[in-house]
Protein backbone atom coordinates (compact mmCIF):
# COMPACT_ATOMS: atom_id res chain seq x y z
CA UNK A 1 0.00 0.00 0.00
CA UNK A 2 1.36 3.32 -0.81
CA UNK A 3 1.77 6.26 1.55
CA UNK A 4 -0.80 8.49 2.86
CA UNK A 5 1.55 11.44 1.36
CA UNK A 6 1.79 10.19 -2.03
CA UNK A 7 1.96 12.73 -4.19
CA UNK A 8 -1.32 14.38 -5.72
CA UNK A 9 -1.39 13.87 -9.76
CA UNK A 10 -3.15 15.65 -12.09
CA UNK A 11 -4.33 14.71 -15.39
CA UNK A 12 -5.21 16.73 -18.51
CA UNK A 13 -7.20 15.22 -21.08
CA UNK A 14 -8.96 11.91 -20.10
CA UNK A 15 -8.62 9.82 -23.62
CA UNK A 16 -6.79 6.31 -23.60
CA UNK A 17 -3.73 7.16 -22.53
CA UNK A 18 -5.43 9.88 -19.59
CA UNK A 19 -7.38 7.41 -18.00
CA UNK A 20 -5.54 4.87 -17.93
CA UNK A 21 -2.64 7.16 -16.57
CA UNK A 22 -5.15 8.39 -14.19
CA UNK A 23 -6.18 5.15 -12.97
CA UNK A 24 -3.02 3.02 -12.71
CA UNK A 25 -1.44 6.04 -10.26
CA UNK A 26 -4.88 5.66 -8.30
CA UNK A 27 -3.57 2.05 -8.40
CA UNK A 28 -0.44 3.53 -7.02
CA UNK A 29 -1.85 4.94 -3.92
CA UNK A 30 -2.38 8.69 -5.68
CA UNK A 31 -4.83 11.20 -5.31
CA UNK A 32 -6.03 11.71 -9.12
CA UNK A 33 -7.85 15.16 -10.81
CA UNK A 34 -8.63 14.34 -13.95
CA UNK A 35 -9.83 16.67 -16.08
CA UNK A 36 -11.45 16.95 -19.55
CA UNK A 37 -13.16 19.50 -21.79
CA UNK A 38 -15.81 16.67 -23.07
CA UNK A 39 -18.30 17.10 -20.68
CA UNK A 40 -20.19 14.23 -21.64
CA UNK A 41 -17.04 11.89 -21.03
CA UNK A 42 -16.94 13.26 -17.79
CA UNK A 43 -20.08 12.73 -16.69
CA UNK A 44 -19.90 9.20 -17.90
CA UNK A 45 -17.12 8.64 -15.75
CA UNK A 46 -18.86 10.51 -13.14
CA UNK A 47 -21.59 7.79 -13.07
CA UNK A 48 -18.94 4.90 -12.96
CA UNK A 49 -18.69 4.49 -16.64
CA UNK A 50 -15.36 3.63 -18.45
CA UNK A 51 -16.22 5.20 -21.78
CA UNK A 52 -13.63 3.20 -24.01
CA UNK A 53 -12.84 -0.85 -24.48
CA UNK A 54 -9.34 -1.70 -22.48
CA UNK A 55 -9.40 -5.02 -20.79
CA UNK A 56 -9.08 -4.54 -16.96
CA UNK A 57 -10.08 -0.64 -16.79
CA UNK A 58 -13.33 -0.57 -15.72
CA UNK A 59 -12.21 -2.72 -13.00
CA UNK A 60 -9.46 -0.60 -11.86
CA UNK A 61 -11.61 2.57 -12.55
CA UNK A 62 -13.97 0.81 -10.02
CA UNK A 63 -11.73 -0.46 -7.76
CA UNK A 64 -9.56 3.42 -7.28
CA UNK A 65 -12.92 5.07 -7.58
CA UNK A 66 -12.36 6.89 -3.87
CA UNK A 67 -8.95 8.44 -5.56
CA UNK A 68 -10.07 9.44 -8.89
CA UNK A 69 -12.06 13.23 -9.06
CA UNK A 70 -13.02 13.92 -12.84
CA UNK A 71 -13.84 17.12 -13.47
CA UNK A 72 -14.27 19.91 -16.43
CA UNK A 73 -12.54 22.68 -15.17
CA UNK A 74 -8.76 23.47 -14.40
CA UNK A 75 -9.16 24.90 -11.20
CA UNK A 76 -9.59 22.24 -8.89
CA UNK A 77 -6.82 20.37 -10.84
CA UNK A 78 -4.17 23.31 -10.18
CA UNK A 79 -5.52 23.56 -6.69
CA UNK A 80 -4.58 19.92 -5.34
CA UNK A 81 -2.23 18.95 -7.67
CA UNK A 82 1.60 20.36 -8.91
CA UNK A 83 2.62 17.42 -11.30
CA UNK A 84 0.18 18.11 -14.31
CA UNK A 85 0.11 15.13 -16.60
CA UNK A 86 -0.61 16.47 -20.56
CA UNK A 87 -2.51 13.36 -22.28
CA UNK A 88 -4.29 15.62 -24.81
CA UNK A 89 -4.43 14.62 -28.30
CA UNK A 90 -2.17 15.40 -30.86
CA UNK A 91 -3.31 14.69 -34.13
CA UNK A 92 -1.85 14.35 -37.57
CA UNK A 93 -3.34 17.81 -39.81
CA UNK A 94 -3.30 17.66 -44.08
CA UNK A 95 0.51 18.66 -43.66
CA UNK A 96 1.80 15.39 -41.87
CA UNK A 97 2.64 17.98 -38.83
CA UNK A 98 1.41 16.96 -35.73
CA UNK A 99 -1.47 19.49 -34.37
CA UNK A 100 -0.44 21.06 -31.12
CA UNK A 101 -3.56 23.25 -30.50
CA UNK A 102 -4.82 20.76 -27.93
CA UNK A 103 -1.54 21.13 -25.96
CA UNK A 104 -1.68 25.22 -27.16
CA UNK A 105 -4.91 25.12 -24.87
CA UNK A 106 -3.51 23.78 -22.34
CA UNK A 107 -0.84 25.89 -21.96
CA UNK A 108 -2.84 28.96 -22.22
CA UNK A 109 -4.58 27.83 -19.28
CA UNK A 110 -1.40 27.72 -17.55
CA UNK A 111 -0.15 31.64 -18.62
CA UNK A 112 0.70 32.42 -14.72
CA UNK A 113 3.15 29.19 -14.02
CA UNK A 114 4.09 29.47 -10.19
CA UNK A 115 4.67 26.17 -8.70
CA UNK A 116 3.37 23.39 -11.49
CA UNK A 117 4.85 21.44 -13.67
CA UNK A 118 3.77 20.59 -17.07
CA UNK A 119 4.78 16.85 -17.62
CA UNK A 120 4.04 16.13 -21.58
CA UNK A 121 2.91 12.51 -21.90
CA UNK A 122 1.48 13.28 -25.41
CA UNK A 123 3.69 12.34 -27.83
CA UNK A 124 5.09 15.51 -29.63
CA UNK A 125 7.45 16.75 -31.90
CA UNK A 126 10.89 17.00 -30.89
CA UNK A 127 11.36 21.09 -30.23
CA UNK A 128 7.81 21.44 -28.40
CA UNK A 129 8.99 21.71 -24.75
CA UNK A 130 11.84 24.30 -25.89
CA UNK A 131 9.16 26.34 -27.84
CA UNK A 132 6.86 26.33 -24.75
CA UNK A 133 9.73 27.37 -22.39
CA UNK A 134 10.24 30.34 -24.89
CA UNK A 135 7.07 31.47 -24.74
CA UNK A 136 6.56 30.75 -20.35
CA UNK A 137 10.10 30.61 -19.71
CA UNK A 138 9.06 30.25 -16.05
CA UNK A 139 6.91 27.26 -16.50
CA UNK A 140 8.86 23.86 -15.17
CA UNK A 141 8.40 21.13 -18.05
CA UNK A 142 8.98 17.60 -18.20
CA UNK A 143 8.86 15.12 -20.94
CA UNK A 144 7.16 12.23 -20.27
CA UNK A 145 6.23 10.20 -23.56
CA UNK A 146 3.99 7.38 -23.22
CA UNK A 147 4.61 3.80 -24.56
CA UNK A 148 1.23 2.01 -23.61
CA UNK A 149 0.19 -0.23 -26.36
CA UNK A 150 -3.86 -0.45 -26.34
CA UNK A 151 -5.45 -3.74 -25.92
CA UNK A 152 -2.74 -4.04 -23.13
CA UNK A 153 -2.43 -0.66 -21.97
CA UNK A 154 -2.82 -1.41 -18.27
CA UNK A 155 0.18 -3.98 -18.01
CA UNK A 156 2.37 -1.94 -20.29
CA UNK A 157 1.69 1.24 -17.63
CA UNK A 158 2.46 -0.82 -14.64
CA UNK A 159 5.43 -2.96 -16.18
CA UNK A 160 6.88 -0.68 -18.83
CA UNK A 161 10.54 -1.73 -20.74
CA UNK A 162 11.55 2.02 -19.34
CA UNK A 163 10.35 5.37 -18.14
CA UNK A 164 11.53 8.10 -20.14
CA UNK A 165 11.83 11.61 -18.26
CA UNK A 166 13.84 14.85 -19.99
CA UNK A 167 13.97 18.27 -18.13
CA UNK A 168 16.34 21.39 -18.07
CA UNK A 169 18.14 21.85 -15.07
CA UNK A 170 15.47 24.40 -13.79
CA UNK A 171 12.94 21.90 -13.74
CA UNK A 172 15.16 18.99 -12.32
CA UNK A 173 13.67 19.17 -8.74
CA UNK A 174 10.30 18.81 -10.52
CA UNK A 175 11.72 15.50 -13.14
CA UNK A 176 12.90 14.08 -9.87
CA UNK A 177 9.39 13.79 -8.14
CA UNK A 178 8.13 12.15 -11.69
CA UNK A 179 10.86 9.75 -11.62
CA UNK A 180 10.10 8.78 -7.80
CA UNK A 181 6.36 7.97 -9.17
CA UNK A 182 7.59 5.50 -11.16
CA UNK A 183 10.09 4.20 -8.69
CA UNK A 184 7.63 1.41 -7.39
CA UNK A 185 7.52 -0.09 -10.82
CA UNK A 186 11.18 -0.97 -10.51
CA UNK A 187 11.84 -0.18 -14.69
CA UNK A 188 15.06 1.34 -15.92
CA UNK A 189 14.41 5.46 -15.59
CA UNK A 190 16.39 7.05 -18.54
CA UNK A 191 16.96 10.94 -17.62
CA UNK A 192 17.94 12.95 -19.75
CA UNK A 193 17.19 16.48 -21.77
CA UNK A 194 13.73 17.14 -22.81
CA UNK A 195 14.30 17.11 -26.90
CA UNK A 196 16.30 13.36 -26.62
CA UNK A 197 13.32 12.38 -24.76
CA UNK A 198 11.02 13.73 -27.40
CA UNK A 199 12.72 11.92 -30.01
CA UNK A 200 13.22 8.55 -27.75
CA UNK A 201 8.87 8.45 -28.38
CA UNK A 202 8.96 9.46 -32.20
CA UNK A 203 11.90 7.00 -33.11
CA UNK A 204 10.65 4.07 -31.11
CA UNK A 205 7.27 4.05 -32.98
CA UNK A 206 8.64 4.75 -36.02
CA UNK A 207 11.62 1.81 -35.56
CA UNK A 208 8.09 -0.61 -34.72
CA UNK A 209 6.89 0.70 -37.83
CA UNK A 210 9.64 0.23 -40.28
CA UNK A 211 9.87 -3.14 -38.32
CA UNK A 212 6.36 -3.75 -39.79
CA UNK A 213 6.81 -2.70 -43.26
CA UNK A 214 10.16 -4.21 -43.60
CA UNK A 215 8.43 -7.70 -42.56
CA UNK A 216 5.46 -6.78 -44.79
CA UNK A 217 8.37 -6.44 -47.95
CA UNK A 218 9.41 -9.54 -46.81
CA UNK A 219 5.69 -10.89 -46.95
CA UNK A 220 5.13 -10.14 -50.49
CA UNK A 221 9.05 -11.59 -51.65
CA UNK A 222 7.68 -14.79 -49.78
CA UNK A 223 4.84 -15.09 -51.61
CA UNK A 224 6.78 -14.43 -55.10
CA UNK A 225 9.36 -16.73 -54.34
CA UNK A 226 7.74 -19.75 -52.60
CA UNK A 227 8.70 -19.20 -48.65
CA UNK A 228 6.59 -18.94 -45.31
CA UNK A 229 6.89 -15.22 -44.19
CA UNK A 230 5.94 -17.09 -40.52
CA UNK A 231 8.63 -19.46 -40.58
CA UNK A 232 11.40 -16.69 -41.56
CA UNK A 233 9.93 -14.25 -38.85
CA UNK A 234 10.51 -17.37 -36.32
CA UNK A 235 13.93 -17.94 -37.77
CA UNK A 236 15.16 -14.40 -37.88
CA UNK A 237 13.66 -13.28 -34.55
CA UNK A 238 15.40 -15.74 -32.45
CA UNK A 239 18.75 -13.81 -33.33
CA UNK A 240 18.82 -11.33 -30.08
CA UNK A 241 20.11 -8.88 -32.19
CA UNK A 242 16.58 -8.72 -34.24
CA UNK A 243 13.92 -9.58 -31.84
CA UNK A 244 10.86 -11.61 -32.39
CA UNK A 245 8.40 -8.77 -31.74
CA UNK A 246 6.99 -6.57 -34.33
CA UNK A 247 7.52 -9.35 -37.26
CA UNK A 248 4.30 -10.41 -37.88
CA UNK A 249 3.54 -9.42 -41.46
CA UNK A 250 -0.17 -9.02 -42.35
CA UNK A 251 -2.48 -6.17 -43.50
CA UNK A 252 -0.26 -3.13 -42.70
CA UNK A 253 0.15 -0.84 -39.17
CA UNK A 254 -2.82 1.44 -38.60
CA UNK A 255 -4.28 2.98 -35.41
CA UNK A 256 -3.90 6.30 -33.25
CA UNK A 257 -0.22 6.49 -33.02
CA UNK A 258 2.01 4.43 -35.89
CA UNK A 259 0.64 6.26 -38.86
CA UNK A 260 0.82 9.64 -37.70
CA UNK A 261 3.45 9.45 -35.44
CA UNK A 262 5.98 7.88 -38.28
CA UNK A 263 4.44 10.76 -40.86
CA UNK A 264 5.09 13.20 -38.21
CA UNK A 265 8.46 12.44 -37.83
CA UNK A 266 9.32 12.16 -41.78
CA UNK A 267 7.91 15.50 -41.45
CA UNK A 268 9.64 17.11 -38.82
CA UNK A 269 13.03 16.19 -40.80
CA UNK A 270 11.61 17.79 -43.62
CA UNK A 271 10.53 21.00 -42.01
CA UNK A 272 14.95 20.98 -41.03
CA UNK A 273 15.49 20.22 -44.31
CA UNK A 274 16.45 16.72 -44.47
CA UNK A 275 14.59 14.40 -46.14
CA UNK A 276 14.23 11.22 -44.19
CA UNK A 277 13.99 8.37 -47.21
CA UNK A 278 13.88 5.69 -45.14
CA UNK A 279 10.07 6.49 -43.62
CA UNK A 280 8.97 7.36 -46.95
CA UNK A 281 9.32 4.44 -47.61
CA UNK A 282 7.89 2.77 -44.41
CA UNK A 283 4.68 4.76 -45.00
CA UNK A 284 4.60 3.63 -48.94
CA UNK A 285 5.07 0.10 -48.07
CA UNK A 286 2.33 0.31 -45.18
CA UNK A 287 -0.78 1.83 -47.51
CA UNK A 288 0.00 -0.59 -50.36
CA UNK A 289 -0.08 -3.46 -47.87
CA UNK A 290 -3.68 -2.62 -47.00
CA UNK A 291 -5.00 -2.46 -50.31
CA UNK A 292 -3.32 -5.87 -50.87
CA UNK A 293 -5.87 -7.77 -49.78
CA UNK A 294 -8.19 -6.13 -52.74
CA UNK A 295 -5.87 -7.84 -55.36
CA UNK A 296 -6.18 -11.32 -53.04
CA UNK A 297 -9.61 -11.38 -53.44
CA UNK A 298 -9.71 -10.32 -57.47
CA UNK A 299 -7.44 -13.39 -57.72
CA UNK A 300 -10.36 -16.11 -56.96
CA UNK A 301 -13.48 -13.97 -58.15
CA UNK A 302 -12.53 -11.70 -60.62
CA UNK A 303 -14.25 -8.26 -60.63
CA UNK A 304 -15.67 -7.78 -57.69
CA UNK A 305 -18.59 -5.85 -58.96
CA UNK A 306 -21.33 -7.24 -57.29
CA UNK A 307 -19.68 -9.85 -54.89
CA UNK A 308 -20.56 -10.03 -51.38
CA UNK A 309 -17.19 -9.66 -48.59
CA UNK A 310 -17.27 -10.14 -45.54
CA UNK A 311 -14.95 -7.79 -43.39
CA UNK A 312 -13.98 -9.93 -40.10
CA UNK A 313 -12.82 -7.02 -37.70
CA UNK A 314 -12.96 -3.49 -37.45
CA UNK A 315 -10.66 -2.15 -34.47
CA UNK A 316 -7.16 -1.03 -35.60
CA UNK A 317 -6.20 -4.15 -33.44
CA UNK A 318 -8.19 -6.95 -31.19
CA UNK A 319 -9.05 -5.63 -27.52
CA UNK A 320 -9.55 -2.29 -28.39
CA UNK A 321 -12.69 -0.53 -29.74
CA UNK A 322 -10.27 2.18 -31.43
CA UNK A 323 -10.84 2.23 -35.03
CA UNK A 324 -8.42 5.45 -35.81
CA UNK A 325 -6.55 4.73 -39.05
CA UNK A 326 -7.59 0.94 -39.03
CA UNK A 327 -7.00 -0.85 -42.00
CA UNK A 328 -10.36 -2.20 -41.83
CA UNK A 329 -11.65 1.56 -42.98
CA UNK A 330 -9.62 1.64 -45.95
CA UNK A 331 -10.42 -1.67 -47.09
CA UNK A 332 -13.90 -1.02 -46.45
CA UNK A 333 -13.46 2.16 -49.33
CA UNK A 334 -11.28 -0.05 -51.86
CA UNK A 335 -13.70 -2.84 -51.95
CA UNK A 336 -16.65 -0.33 -52.74
CA UNK A 337 -15.27 1.22 -54.94
CA UNK A 338 -14.57 -2.19 -57.16
CA UNK A 339 -17.97 -2.22 -56.61
CA UNK A 340 -18.31 -4.85 -54.18
CA UNK A 341 -20.94 -5.12 -50.98
CA UNK A 342 -19.07 -4.72 -48.06
CA UNK A 343 -20.42 -6.33 -44.46
CA UNK A 344 -18.14 -6.27 -41.51
CA UNK A 345 -18.44 -7.53 -38.09
CA UNK A 346 -16.52 -6.56 -34.71
CA UNK A 347 -16.97 -7.64 -30.90
CA UNK A 348 -16.58 -4.15 -29.48
CA UNK A 349 -16.26 -1.51 -32.22
CA UNK A 350 -19.14 -1.60 -34.24
CA UNK A 351 -20.60 1.65 -32.20
CA UNK A 352 -17.66 3.70 -33.32
CA UNK A 353 -17.46 2.27 -36.85
CA UNK A 354 -21.12 3.00 -37.07
CA UNK A 355 -19.93 6.62 -37.40
CA UNK A 356 -17.59 6.03 -40.28
CA UNK A 357 -18.16 3.21 -42.54
CA UNK A 358 -21.94 4.49 -43.48
CA UNK A 359 -22.29 2.18 -47.10
CA UNK A 360 -21.42 -1.11 -44.84
CA UNK A 361 -24.16 -3.50 -43.87
CA UNK A 362 -22.33 -3.86 -39.58
CA UNK A 363 -23.26 -7.21 -38.45
CA UNK A 364 -24.21 -8.35 -34.91
CA UNK A 365 -22.13 -11.46 -35.40
CA UNK A 366 -19.62 -13.09 -37.56
CA UNK A 367 -21.85 -15.66 -38.94
CA UNK A 368 -24.40 -12.68 -39.98
CA UNK A 369 -21.62 -11.16 -41.93
CA UNK A 370 -20.30 -14.43 -43.63
CA UNK A 371 -24.26 -15.66 -44.24
CA UNK A 372 -24.12 -15.42 -47.93
CA UNK A 373 -20.79 -13.97 -48.78
CA UNK A 374 -18.67 -14.53 -51.73
CA UNK A 375 -15.31 -14.12 -49.58
CA UNK A 376 -14.34 -13.24 -45.98
CA UNK A 377 -11.41 -11.04 -44.96
CA UNK A 378 -10.01 -11.11 -41.38
CA UNK A 379 -9.01 -7.78 -40.95
CA UNK A 380 -8.67 -7.71 -37.04
CA UNK A 381 -7.68 -10.76 -35.08
CA UNK A 382 -9.95 -11.44 -32.61
CA UNK A 383 -9.53 -14.80 -30.77
CA UNK A 384 -13.04 -15.34 -31.72
CA UNK A 385 -12.84 -15.75 -35.47
CA UNK A 386 -10.90 -18.49 -34.86
CA UNK A 387 -12.93 -20.67 -32.41
CA UNK A 388 -15.53 -20.27 -35.59
CA UNK A 389 -16.64 -23.33 -37.06
CA UNK A 390 -15.62 -22.80 -39.90
CA UNK A 391 -15.82 -26.53 -41.60
CA UNK A 392 -19.19 -26.43 -40.20
CA UNK A 393 -21.77 -23.65 -39.77
CA UNK A 394 -19.35 -21.39 -41.72
CA UNK A 395 -19.08 -23.90 -44.77
CA UNK A 396 -22.95 -23.85 -45.12
CA UNK A 397 -23.95 -20.13 -44.79
CA UNK A 398 -20.88 -18.56 -46.80
CA UNK A 399 -21.81 -18.73 -50.77
CA UNK A 400 -18.54 -19.57 -51.50
CA UNK A 401 -15.64 -20.74 -49.30
CA UNK A 402 -12.84 -18.05 -49.84
CA UNK A 403 -11.20 -16.54 -46.85
CA UNK A 404 -8.19 -13.75 -47.05
CA UNK A 405 -6.37 -13.65 -43.66
CA UNK A 406 -5.02 -10.56 -43.16
CA UNK A 407 -3.13 -11.32 -40.13
CA UNK A 408 -2.14 -14.96 -40.92
CA UNK A 409 -4.05 -15.94 -37.48
CA UNK A 410 -6.55 -18.39 -38.73
CA UNK A 411 -5.44 -22.37 -38.61
CA UNK A 412 -4.82 -22.51 -42.63
CA UNK A 413 -4.32 -26.00 -42.68
CA UNK A 414 -7.66 -27.15 -41.20
CA UNK A 415 -9.49 -24.63 -43.37
CA UNK A 416 -7.51 -25.90 -46.15
CA UNK A 417 -8.92 -29.25 -45.21
CA UNK A 418 -12.27 -28.40 -44.85
CA UNK A 419 -11.99 -27.09 -48.58
CA UNK A 420 -11.62 -23.42 -47.92
CA UNK A 421 -9.80 -21.43 -50.51
CA UNK A 422 -7.36 -20.06 -48.28
CA UNK A 423 -4.98 -16.79 -49.09
CA UNK A 424 -2.93 -15.54 -46.05
CA UNK A 425 0.01 -12.82 -46.38
CA UNK A 426 3.40 -13.91 -47.73
CA UNK A 427 2.44 -17.41 -47.24
N1 LIG B 1 -3.62 5.80 -27.60
C1 LIG B 1 -2.42 5.29 -27.35
O1 LIG B 1 -2.25 4.09 -27.36
C2 LIG B 1 -1.26 6.19 -27.04
C3 LIG B 1 -0.08 5.63 -26.49
C4 LIG B 1 1.00 6.48 -26.21
C5 LIG B 1 0.94 7.84 -26.48
N2 LIG B 1 -0.21 8.36 -27.03
C6 LIG B 1 -0.28 9.81 -27.23
O2 LIG B 1 -1.00 10.35 -26.11
C7 LIG B 1 -1.84 11.45 -26.54
C8 LIG B 1 -3.29 11.15 -26.22
O3 LIG B 1 -3.69 10.04 -26.97
P1 LIG B 1 -5.11 9.34 -26.71
O4 LIG B 1 -5.20 8.19 -27.64
O5 LIG B 1 -5.28 9.12 -25.26
O6 LIG B 1 -6.09 10.50 -27.20
P2 LIG B 1 -7.69 10.61 -27.05
O7 LIG B 1 -8.17 11.31 -28.24
O8 LIG B 1 -8.24 9.25 -26.70
O9 LIG B 1 -7.87 11.52 -25.75
C9 LIG B 1 -7.54 12.87 -25.68
C10 LIG B 1 -8.48 13.55 -24.70
O10 LIG B 1 -8.04 14.89 -24.48
C11 LIG B 1 -9.19 15.71 -24.33
N3 LIG B 1 -8.83 17.12 -24.48
C12 LIG B 1 -8.56 17.81 -25.61
N4 LIG B 1 -8.24 19.08 -25.30
C13 LIG B 1 -8.29 19.20 -23.96
C14 LIG B 1 -8.05 20.27 -23.03
N5 LIG B 1 -7.67 21.47 -23.45
N6 LIG B 1 -8.20 20.01 -21.71
C15 LIG B 1 -8.57 18.78 -21.28
N7 LIG B 1 -8.82 17.75 -22.10
C16 LIG B 1 -8.67 17.95 -23.43
C17 LIG B 1 -10.14 15.16 -25.37
O11 LIG B 1 -11.48 15.56 -25.10
C18 LIG B 1 -9.92 13.65 -25.21
O12 LIG B 1 -10.80 13.08 -24.26
C19 LIG B 1 -1.54 11.63 -28.03
O13 LIG B 1 -0.51 12.58 -28.17
C20 LIG B 1 -1.04 10.25 -28.46
O14 LIG B 1 -0.19 10.33 -29.57
C21 LIG B 1 -1.30 7.57 -27.29
O1 LIG C 1 4.02 -7.39 -35.67
C1 LIG C 1 3.15 -6.55 -35.77
C2 LIG C 1 2.77 -5.70 -34.68
C3 LIG C 1 1.77 -4.77 -34.87
N1 LIG C 1 1.16 -4.64 -36.10
C4 LIG C 1 0.13 -3.59 -36.28
O2 LIG C 1 0.64 -2.36 -35.82
C5 LIG C 1 -0.41 -1.54 -35.32
C6 LIG C 1 -0.06 -0.99 -33.94
O3 LIG C 1 -0.09 -2.04 -33.01
P1 LIG C 1 0.45 -1.87 -31.51
O4 LIG C 1 1.79 -1.26 -31.53
O5 LIG C 1 0.31 -3.16 -30.83
O6 LIG C 1 -0.65 -0.88 -30.88
P2 LIG C 1 -0.67 0.67 -30.47
O7 LIG C 1 -1.65 0.79 -29.36
O8 LIG C 1 -0.87 1.51 -31.68
O9 LIG C 1 0.78 0.98 -29.82
C7 LIG C 1 1.83 1.66 -30.52
O10 LIG C 1 1.62 3.06 -30.47
C8 LIG C 1 1.55 3.61 -29.13
C9 LIG C 1 1.23 5.08 -29.25
O11 LIG C 1 2.35 5.86 -29.51
C10 LIG C 1 2.88 3.34 -28.42
O12 LIG C 1 2.82 3.87 -27.11
C11 LIG C 1 3.15 1.84 -28.39
O13 LIG C 1 4.42 1.60 -27.79
C12 LIG C 1 3.15 1.32 -29.83
O14 LIG C 1 3.35 -0.09 -29.85
C13 LIG C 1 -1.67 -2.41 -35.36
O15 LIG C 1 -2.42 -2.08 -36.50
C14 LIG C 1 -1.13 -3.83 -35.49
O16 LIG C 1 -2.03 -4.67 -36.18
C15 LIG C 1 1.54 -5.45 -37.16
O17 LIG C 1 1.01 -5.33 -38.26
N2 LIG C 1 2.52 -6.38 -36.96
Amino acid sequence: MAPREAEPIGVIGVGWVGLVTAACFAELGHEVWARDIDAAKIAALERGEVPIHEPGLPELVARNRDRLHFTTEMAPVLEHAQLLFCCVDTPPTYSGDADLSRVEAVVAELAEPDDHALVMKSTVPVGTGAAIKRRLPALHYVSNPEFLKEGSAIEDFMHPDRVVIGNDAASSDFADRVAALYEPLGAPIVRTDVASAEMIKLASNAFLATKISFINEIANVCEEVGADVAEVARGMGLDARIGPHFLRAGAGYGGSCFPKDVQALKQLAGNSGYHFQLLTAVIDVNELQKRRLVGKLQKHLGSLVGKEIALLGVAFKPNTDDIREATSLVLAGRLQSEGAQVRAYDPVALERARAVLSNVRLCTSALEALDGADAAVLVTEWPEFRELDWAGAVKRVMRRPIVVDGRNFLDREALQAAGFVYEGVGR
